[in-house]
């Protein structure tokens, strides 16, 4: 996602919002709150909805001005987190669905931990976050899809042959 979403900015402009990056903003600043966000996420578990949506609100009301459109990168997790967006904030025009193999997700996950510095980046860890994808994050998709606004991307590729699917499915909107 992150990869993608870098090539996105960079051509189109838009606002990008991890809510993974704000969470680790949180938990580089030393806080109390970033203590408590740490320890789940190096369970890979998920973090309460309202701490994390109140997060990308923020962020967004401080880029409203400017902002040509925003990329939310990792968010919803789960229906429930879908349903609290589009009542608090709004509805999206467009889900990426960027798909790879599990087995391919845990050799680069695994390949960037070499680097990363990211406590969650371990075999262990991964493998929590991928069952709680299965289980809780996958489901978002079918709930968008009632909706016509999925386009899936297939992310076996390398980099500039995803971003081509990427921008397809962007300039069609
Ligand atoms: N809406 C979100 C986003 C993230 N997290 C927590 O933050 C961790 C890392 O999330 P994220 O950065 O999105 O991880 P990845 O899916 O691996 O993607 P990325 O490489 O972009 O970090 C998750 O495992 C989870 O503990 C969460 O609870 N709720
Ligand atoms: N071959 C290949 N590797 C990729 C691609 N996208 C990402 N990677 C690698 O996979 C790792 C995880 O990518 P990242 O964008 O951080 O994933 P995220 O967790 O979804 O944000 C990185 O180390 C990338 O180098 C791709 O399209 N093709
Ligand atoms: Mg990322």
């Amino acid at each position: 996602k992150g990869t993608q979403c870098e090539k996105i900015v960079a051509k189109y402009g838009y606002t990008h919002l991890s809510s993974g990056d704000l969470l680790r903003a949180e938990v580089a600043s030393g806080s109390e709150r970033g203590k408590q966000l740490q320890a789940i996420m190096q369970k890979g578990e998920l973090v309460p909805l309202d701490t994390v949506l109140d997060m990308i609100k923020d962020a967004m009301i401080a880029k409203a001005d400017v902002s040509k459109g925003f990329l939310i990168d990792g968010y919803p997790r789960e229906v429930k987190q879908g349903e609290e967006f589009e009542k608090k904030i709004g509805k999206p025009c467009l889900l990426l669905y960027v798909d790879a193999k599990a087995e391919t997700m845990v050799k680069r996950l695994l390949k960037r931990g070499e680097t990363s510095g990211r406590s969650d980046d371990n075999e262990e860890t991964i493998k929590k976050r991928l069952d709680l994808y299965y289980k809780a994050t996958e489901p978002v998709i079918a709930f968008y899809e009632g909706r016509g606004i999925v386009k899936k991307v297939d992310s076996e590729l390398a980099v500039d042959d995803v971003f081509a699917q990427v921008s397809k499915a962007i300039d069609a909107l």
